[in-house]
């Protein structure tokens, strides 16, 4: 459930803004890399991993991952870097964290008929169908004269199967569900984090629960884009400026 949205007006501030009592939660796509074109397209550069091992330095074991990617699709970008850090994927329905392992929903029968619903339609329209471990995707970025159709193909499917209708950008999906809040909130109960300030920067819908599960535990939530209505309390304009701000924290 999203808490009554507001403008977000004040630009996160450069640091020493963060306190050393934060914890950070990071969304992948959109915030951490850039979009790209398909899901499979998305470059993840050297510089990243290495912010990302400097971070786990800075903050031992005070930083998270949350994507709406699956746990197996987030290793594969990341490689072993990804094992640096909790991590929730598949919009929350699954996580990773020292202290229990790998945890995640069971895949609903129903998925199967669905998903592949799903991929017919993306064969036979040229557009992108994406296999996840917890969901069906179903990318209309190369085609959104598309999007009316696929989403009204996926909300049949959603209702039919019982499955929850995720809309992203550029693209619809079915899943298990799970949301981030709910995530933030499983991720922060464990010893290292207990207590700590969350921030939670994210860039799409899927990211609004994360902004109030921040804001509701005394931290944060920072939108990477333009100005819209959200819950998230600051603002950076993109994934360029998430990651020089990610830059200014680790000279600080
Ligand atoms: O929660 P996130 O980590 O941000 O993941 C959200 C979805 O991201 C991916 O889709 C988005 O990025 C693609 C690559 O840049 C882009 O082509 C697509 O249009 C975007 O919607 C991913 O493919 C999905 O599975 C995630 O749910």
């Amino acid at each position: 459930m999203l808490a009554e949205r507001q403008p977000a007006t004040e630009v996160l501030a450069p640091p020493p803004h963060v306190r050393d009592d934060a914890s950070l939660f990071f969304d992948f796509d959109g915030t951490l890399v850039d979009l790209a074109p398909t899901p499979d397209a998305v470059v993840v550069d050297q510089g990243l991993l290495d912010q990302l091992d400097r971070l786990a330095v800075r903050f031992p074991a005070r930083v998270a991952i949350i994507s709406g990617r699956s746990i197996a699709q987030l290793d594969a970008m990341l490689g072993q870097h990804a094992r640096r850090f909790a991590v929730a994927g598949s919009h929350g329905a699954e996580r990773r964290t020292p202290e229990d392992g790998h945890v995640a929903a069971e895949r609903p029968a129903s998925l199967e008929t669905a998903a592949e619903a799903l991929r017919a339609y993306a064969e036979a329209n040229a557009l992108v169908y994406e296999a996840k471990s917890l969901g069906a995707g179903l990318h209309y970025r190369m085609a959104p004269a598309f999007e009316a159709d696929a989403v009204s193909l996926a909300e049949d499917l959603a209702r039919t199967h019982g499955l929850t209708l995720q809309r992203g950008k550029m693209m619809v999906e079915l899943r298990t569900p799970g949301d981030k809040g709910a995530a933030l909130r499983d991720l922060i109960a464990a010893p290292a984090l207990v207590g700590s300030r969350p921030f939670f920067f994210g860039d799409d819908v899927t990211d609004e629960d994360g902004f109030v599960a921040a804001h509701a535990l005394g931290g944060a939530g920072i939108l990477i884009g333009p100005e819209r209505p959200t819950a998230a309390t600051y603002r950076l304009d993109d994934v360029a400026a998430l990651r020089g701000w990610i830059a200014a924290i680790l000279e600080s």
